[in-house]
């Protein structure tokens, strides 16, 4: 299948530092992927360089043409004092129909919240309503940096679940950047551990069981390998579209995940 953006050999640099080296990418019309991986491995970077925010230093980046992407940024500060209702930030920076405004806000279950200040919404409302800013664009994909910042548990459980529900009912692919290590394992068709390189990447099975994994996020995940049995009963039998046995974690790259290689 033909990918909606795809990276090879990708490298990124922030002055004389190596934040990203390595990095062969690919994500399918439909996938879920998440990028998960310690603070300061790259992550946002990834998500920047394959939007297009971020200059490759080697490599490449290549998007379908035409692509439509849905975006939302790790952080967004609003001025407090700016007098900003969730109505008129739907419409920035396109401008949309209270009609379609109000069908977002109900997609994403926070209906009737047009009218109210977006600085005082509770941080679960506020994720929901970046997320219906970013279906408004009616998004082939739709690219979230770390979108449950900030919510409790159930929210965070919560907010996945609409994320599947939103890939069910558009088809649009999702690629996310995230913390929550055992919603991401159930939640995900693949995930891309990072860590300045790839450092597995697979099936959520694949990857909990990599000792590339383990090595950096503990032995803890028999839960979420559990969570992820318990709730997804579909195939996922493809891994990481390199034709690898999924039983078989593999390290998408030889060297060490303990450290960057800048
Ligand atoms: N604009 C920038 N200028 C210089 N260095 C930067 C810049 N942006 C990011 N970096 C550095 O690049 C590295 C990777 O940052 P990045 O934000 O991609 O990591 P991350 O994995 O998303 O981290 P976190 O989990 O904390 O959000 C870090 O060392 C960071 O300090």
């Amino acid at each position: 299948m033909t990918s909606l953006i795809s990276a090879r050999d990708l490298s990124v640099r922030h002055g004389e530092a190596a934040v990203l080296s390595g990095v062969d990418f690919d994500i399918s019309p439909g996938e879920i992927v998440t990028v998960i991986g310690p603070n300061g491995s790259g992550k946002t970077t990834l998500i920047r360089a394959l939007i297009g925010l971020e200059r490759a230093a080697t490599g490449r980046v290549s998007r379908a043409p035409g692509l439509v992407i849905g975006y939302v940024p790790q952080r967004l500060f609003i001025d407090a004092s700016l007098p900003l209702t969730v109505r008129r930030f739907l419409s920035l920076p396109h401008r949309v129909s209270d009609t379609e405004a109000e069908a977002a806000l109900i997609r994403t279950g926070v209906p009737g919240v047009g009218p109210r200040p977006i600085t005082g919404l509770s941080g679960g409302q506020f994720q929901r309503v970046l997320l219906a800013r970013a279906l408004l664009v009616k998004p082939q994909i739709l690219i979230l940096d770390e979108p449950t910042q900030g919510l409790d548990q159930p929210g965070t459980a919560a907010f996945y679940r609409l994320i599947e529900q939103v890939r069910q009912e558009t088809g649009a692919a999702v690629l996310m950047v995230s913390h929550d290590l055992h919603v991401v394992m159930a939640a995900s068709d693949r995930v891309i551990c990072l860590n300045g390189h790839i450092c597995c990447a697979g099936t959520p099975r694949v990857v909990s069981a990599a000792p590339e994994y383990r090595a950096l996020f503990g032995l803890g995940t028999g839960g979420a390998f559990a969570l992820y049995r318990h709730m997804h009963d579909h195939d996922h039998e493809h891994d990481a579209g390199h034709g690898h046995d999924p039983d078989h974690p593999h390290a998408a790259h030889p060297h060490s995940c303990a450290g960057t290689d800048a």
